[in-house]
């Protein structure tokens, strides 16, 4: 879907200034003289090709990836295609740079590196304005909204308005990987103030200076969020993002059943990593519902999985009970245990009948064939977790979740090493292939980026009413079939990124096909073929 033609009257100086339909060097001898652009170009032609290369060619030269995000973001605000051609011809080099990790430096520095706004603000003081603000907004069709409040920055923490970052950032690989029309996406932050005594310090600060709305006062600020999007933007999915733990859990239980959304961070997770377990037991020929997995980490990302691998298992034929019981999850307190104090209601229903152990303890009682990390805390899996681990595993699989890379629990190379070469491992952000005995080890991303884009796409393509569990199950499904047996053997459980644009389709089919089964679509046409969807899709070239 090119969209290649700007609108009446939009000529000149106003056009090479708007993003949507910027081509600069590319505008054609045509297109300059019907556009009033004579003389406001230098004489060259130029291709998307071209331009393509030359904002490669300035991208390598920066001697620092904060350098080369602050490019990016620049080239997103003048010439938007041009900037979706780039992500996408070159994934592998930009995704690490709109994305995790350089996405979490940038939020980390995001008042010192501002050049321009983009998305939306809402603050306490908004409080009974927040539709008629909307209408501030200049586009009329948004669909797909990212939200957070920053207060869990992937695994950076509290980073106030500077998580701005983190909306922008997914939103891009919507459009990316799911085709959806930069015009039709909204990244918004919920600036409710900010615990982050440094950011408040900080004079260049450009978020709300006060510490964080709680309470009925911030619950009534998201219901009037929440409210104000369903009257202004009736078809939009409101995708929540990087909300504390607490926090995550109460929003989605508030909304699930009255709104199209979902967590992400929960339940786009929870997709990305069941998809690795699925491809993990084709490499180990162990079945999905004799696993054992251990979790360490007991936040909203860690039960998030838990919860969806219990679905897969109860659809499996376990009982939830049995189900359950091949759940554990340690937190920075050891084993989770019934009978422990203040458990959160995320945690109880994992809390088995046990003595309390530390986590090398718990491995080896409860002999799990998966370990998964979501704790924020780096190197969490030290040698002696991962080489339990090994001893009891002839394939350990062994995610470490956390984001940025330096959250990660361990790295590819730690994981590869200490379990001379035998791991089975993913992580939340990239790691470079590892050589290994002679042979190279490619370590898959398990992050939801894998997800998102097509329970989005597919649930737009519907109209869908509701995203259910059934959808993230399927798309894991879709995930994990998508990994072929080349990946496997060279180590990775997800497909190269390169292949996202086509996972998502396939999930985003899938997706819609359940939401029909379910009666959670609304369009009345029902072609939910791949080519229909891909016929909707933005597509970038001029
Ligand atoms: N790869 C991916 O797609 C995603 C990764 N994540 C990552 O997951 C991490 C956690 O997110 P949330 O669950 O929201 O955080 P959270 O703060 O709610 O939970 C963290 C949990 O880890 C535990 N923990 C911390 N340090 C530990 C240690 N050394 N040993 C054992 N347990 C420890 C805490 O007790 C807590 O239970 C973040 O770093 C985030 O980037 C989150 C969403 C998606
Ligand atoms: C990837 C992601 O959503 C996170 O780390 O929060
Ligand atoms: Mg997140």
């Amino acid at each position: 879907m090119a969209n290649s033609r700007p609108p009446a009257g939009l000529t000149g100086l106003a056009l090479l200034n708007n993003s949507q339909y910027n081509k600069s060097t590319a505008f054609t001898e045509d297109e300059r003289e019907r556009f009033k652009l004579r003389g406001l170009l230098p004489a060259a032609v130029s291709s998307q090709r071209l331009q393509t290369e030359l904002i490669m060619e300035n991208l390598r030269r920066k001697a620092y990836d904060i350098e080369r995000y602050i490019l990016l973001m620049a080239l997103q605000q003048r010439n938007e295609r041009l900037f979706y051609r780039v992500l996408l011809e070159y994934i592998e080099e930009i995704m690490p740079l709109v994305y995790t990790p350089t996405v979490g430096q940038a939020c980390r520095e995001f008042a010192h590196i501002f050049r321009q706004p983009r998305g939306f603000y809402i603050t306490p003081t908004d409080r009974g304005d927040i539709f008629d603000i909307l209408d501030n907004w200049p586009e009329r069709d948004v669909r797909m909204i990212v939200v957070t409040d920053g207060e869990r920055i992937l695994g950076l923490g509290d980073l106030g308005a500077n998580g701005m970052g983190i909306p922008i950032g997914k939103l891009a690989l919507y459009t990316a990987f799911a085709g959806i029309p930069p015009a039709q996406c909204l990244p918004v932050m919920l600036d409710v103030g900010t615990d982050n005594q440094m950011l408040r310090e900080d004079p260049l600060y450009l978020g709300t200076r006060q510490p964080r709305l709680r309470g009925a006062d911030y619950l009534a600020l998201v219901d009037e969020f929440v409210a104000a999007v369903q009257l202004r933007y009736p078809r939009a999915l409101i995708q929540f993002e990087d909300f504390l733990t607490p926090n995550a859990y109460t929003l989605l239980n508030r909304y699930r059943n009255k709104a199209l959304c979902f967590n992400d961070d929960i339940q786009g997770t929870a997709a990305v990593a069941l998809a690795g377990v699925f491809a993990a037991c084709r490499t180990t020929g162990k079945a999905f519902e004799t696993l054992k997995i251990l979790f360490l980490g007991a936040g909203s990302a860690a039960t998030g999985i838990g919860d969806l691998v219990q679905f897969a298992l109860v659809a499996a034929g376990l009982t939830p009970d049995q189900a359950r019981k091949r759940l554990w999850f340690a937190d920075v307190d050891g084993l989770l245990v019934a009978g422990r104090e203040g458990l959160a209601p995320h945690n109880r229903p994992y809390a088995h009948d046990a003595s309390p152990a530390g986590v090398i303890e718990a491995i080896e009682r409860i002999k799990p064939q998966v370990l998964i990390g979501a704790t924020g805390s780096p190197g969490a899996f030290g040698e002696r977790i991962i080489r339990t681990m090994a001893s009891i595993n002839e394939r350990p699989v062994i995610f470490a979740l956390s984001n940025p890379t330096e959250r990660a629990e361990c790295s590819a190379e730690q994981a590869y090493r200490w379990s001379e070469g035998r791991a089975l491992f993913a992580s939340g952000s990239p790691f470079a292939p590892v050589l290994m005995n002679g042979k190279t080890l490619k370590p898959g991303q398990g992050n939801n980026a894998y997800i998102f884009p097509g329970i989005g796409l597919g649930a737009l393509a519907c109209q869908a009413t509701r995203i259910s569990d059934e959808m993230f199950l399927k798309a894991a499904e879709v995930l994990a079939d998508s990994v072929a047996d080349d990946d496997l053997r060279q180590g990775s459980l997800y497909p190269p990124l390169s292949q996202l644009r086509e996972v998502s389709l396939k999930i985003a089919a899938a997706v819609a096909e359940v939401a029909y089964r379910q009666g959670l679509a609304k369009a009345a046409d029902r072609d939910i073929r791949i080519e229909t969807i891909r016929a909707m899709m933005y597509d970038p070239v001029y």
